[in-house]
């Protein structure tokens, strides 16, 4: 094969879009140049990859809408490169880089530094998150509109790692984004209610004699905040809801015309807090595994659409900050590499979603909320952006931490059996996977292209 990937050509031979009927497709020049019933498609002239692709599943390009990529400040943890290479692993060509960072991305200098590793990569379109207050204190507002303005085009804004608390601040929030059409993404947790809290407030918590985080420090912050967006017309999107009663509340606002969406994330679609009893910090996570009862209630909430979309959280941590005693470790897993097996095996494989469903939740949807639309989350047809999943949903694979692409370790699924394997992944025409593994970019091409692309 050719190493000038950007002039390649791709025919993918039998895939499902969206798990429809069998078809052809080809890309080309950065588009779907063709797509039709097997055999009726022309191969372009030049050099062109062809792909077996019977029974796989082809998908728009994931899109996550809550990246940790620990850089600036944590690249011992993740850097954008190596966050954007496991993006690319689990299906994604998009994704947006939580502002935690350290210095935090409050400012347009951050975010657009941020957005340019993520161009010069080459591996998914680096989306980033902007601050909502500076240096996440949660006292006074970040520059939003510069951030909005800058090279970056921040449309998400996010304290994520922390609640914006002040419900004043908030209401600013909410009414400043209104002028850029921008979203507030509210890390749900009640400061108070939860000092010191280790694990997910329950039986399992007085068991084992871990601090609490009771379901009501997530679900009294969503309900205010859902009203508050109600009362200045603004969009509120809730971060990795996890409880019963938070999807109730979602549901309710959403019965009222609220603009708010919601997502969820893998690690809550299928584990619970009686993983707490290891006493293995890997299962720490904020907000923390919950129970068998939410695990259920969150299934319904995506199947019927209150909770609108599946998003990572994907925080790694280095071995330091992780293996250590249960209080004494950092909270957040990895996501990037297991997020579509475990949407398959909770959702689809139960019959609760459709593929369709799931480029919904993992790729329309977010791309919508992100306002990133137009570039991604596209329907499969000819003259469309090729950024494009193509997945074995028959394939299956026991996960091995120390075989993943993310720089860290941190996942909770290590030895699990999971269904679905990530075949090939392209991000406007350039394979960034194939065969199932990493296709390096030719370091600066790939990066204008992107680039291009991104504006
Ligand atoms: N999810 C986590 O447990 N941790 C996240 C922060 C966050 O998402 O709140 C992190 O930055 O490590
Ligand atoms: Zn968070
Ligand atoms: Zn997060």
């Amino acid at each position: 094969m050719s190493t000038d990937h950007s002039s390649t050509s791709y025919v993918l031979r039998g895939v499902r879009p969206l798990g429809g009927e069998p078809a052809d497709v080809v890309v080309a020049g950065g588009v779907i140049a063709a797509l039709g019933a097997p055999g009726t498609v022309e191969a372009p002239a030049g050099d062109v990859v062809e792909v077996d692709g019977a029974g796989h599943v082809l998908l728009p390009g994931l899109v996550d809408l809550h990246t940790h990529l620990r850089e600036p400040g944590r690249e011992d943890a993740e850097t954008v490169a190596s966050g954007t290479r496991a993006a690319a692993a689990g299906g994604f060509t998009a994704v947006h880089a939580m502002a935690n960072t350290s210095p935090v991305a409050d400012t347009a200098g951050v975010v657009e530094q941020v957005w340019r590793l993520g161009r010069d990569a080459g591996y998914a379109d680096v989306h980033p998150v902007g601050a909502v207050t500076v240096g996440l204190d949660g006292e006074r507002l970040a520059e939003l509109g510069a951030m909005a303005d800058s090279a970056a085009r921040v449309r998400v804004f996010s304290d994520d790692g922390k609640c914006v608390h002040d419900p004043i601040l908030m209401r600013r929030a909410l009414e400043y984004v209104k002028a850029f059409d921008g979203v507030v993404a509210q890390h749900a947790q009640e400061p108070r209610l939860t000092e010191g809290a280790q694990m997910n407030e329950g039986v399992v918590s007085a068991e084992i004699g871990l601090a609490g985080w009771p379901a009501v420090a997530e679900e009294a912050i969503i309900a205010r905040d859902v009203l508050l967006a109600e009362h200045v017309g603004s969009r509120l999107h809730v971060c990795h809801l996890s409880t019963a009663g938070s999807v109730e509340i979602v549901r309710w606002a959403k019965s009222r015309g609220i603009d708010v969406t919601a997502e969820v994330t893998p690690h809550h679609l299928v584990l619970t807090d009686d993983l707490a009893r290891t006493y293995d910090p890997t299962y720490k996570v904020n907000p923390p595994l919950r129970t068998a009862q939410d695990v259920e209630a969150v299934r319904e909430g995506l199947a019927d659409g209150t909770i609108d979309i599946v998003a990572t959280d994907h925080a790694p941590h280095t071995r330091e900050d992780k293996d250590c005693e249960w209080g004494a470790a950092a909270f957040g897993m990895t996501g990037l590499e297991t997020a579509l097996s475990v949407v398959q095996q909770t959702m689809v494989d139960t019959g609760r979603l459709t593929w369709a469903d799931v480029a919904r939740v993992l790729s329309t949807a977010p791309a919508r909320i992100g306002r990133i639309g137009d570039r991604h989350g596209r329907p499969i047809a000819v003259g469309e952006p090729a950024n494009l999943t193509l997945v074995d949903p028959a394939a299956t694979r026991v996960v091995d931490g120390a075989a993943q692409v993310t720089a860290s370790g941190n996942t909770p699924f290590a030895g699990r059996e999971l269904p679905g394997r990530v075949v090939a992944t392209f991000l406007r025409g350039r394979a960034t996977v194939l065969d199932g593994a990493v296709v390096d970019a030719p370091r600066g091409a790939a990066g204008r292209h992107a680039g291009a692309g991104a504006r």
